[in-house]
């Protein structure tokens, strides 16, 4: 179910909702809009839930023999802690190794955007848009990194500001060959 159907005036209820739970008055004049907003930003950030990743994948070209490694660094995204519904964010990094086919390489942006709007963890974030490249362009390998800061780390529980986390997926030639990922990992 992707959120086209989601419904602005439900979400706001249940935001008053919380609202009046949290011992808030909803009818402050502070508060007065807060519902709507949040609901038009819950359908902005969310409305990756259930698009198939590899959507986002389109305009392939011919590799041409190119055989080398092509490398995206630093694509900065925002999602949410699917445990905490509080924003994670930080930077993907993307290399691959095309077979037959290349990308035009916006459309790595495009999918971390993606797989970015719904309520994420780092780790299936990482796969996803490993797999999504995998899939469309049957390179001869991918690997994806990617770094988080988590809020739910940082702001409240623990409160560690400063972690980082990485994930790392390596598919096809990365997982065999060290000297690959050092490529990768040295690229800026
Ligand atoms: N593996 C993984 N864990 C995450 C991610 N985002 C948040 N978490 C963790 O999810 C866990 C949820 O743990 P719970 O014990 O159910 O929740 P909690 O009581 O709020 O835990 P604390 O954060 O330790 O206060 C926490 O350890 C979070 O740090 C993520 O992207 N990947
Ligand atoms: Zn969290």
């Amino acid at each position: 179910m992707s959120n086209d159907t989601l419904s602005t005036s439900k979400v706001e209820d249940h935001i008053r909702g919380i609202l009046e739970e949290i011992g808030e008055d909803p009818k402050r004049e502070g508060l007065l809009n807060t519902p709507t907003r949040v609901a038009k930003m819950y359908k902005e950030v969310f409305e990756g839930v259930d698009v198939p990743p590899e959507t986002a994948l389109t305009t392939t070209f011919d590799a041409e023999g190119y055989d080398g490694m092509v490398v995206v660094k630093n694509i900065d995204y925002y999602t949410f802690c699917e445990h905490h519904l509080i924003p994670f964010f930080g930077k993907a990094h993307i290399g691959y190794i095309p077979d037959s086919q290349i990308i035009g390489l916006s459309k790595f942006a495009r999918l971390v955007e993606l797989v970015a709007k719904r309520p994420q963890v780092q780790e299936r974030m990482t796969n996803q848009i490993a797999s999504a490249i995998e899939k469309v362009l049957q390179p001869k390998g991918v690997i994806v990194s990617v770094e988080g800061q988590h809020l739910c780390m940082c702001a409240r529980g623990v409160k560690k500001p400063g972690s980082k986390t990485v994930t790392t997926v390596k598919k096809g030639c990365f997982e065999t060959s060290n000297d690959l990922v050092q490529e990768f990992m040295r690229s800026e």
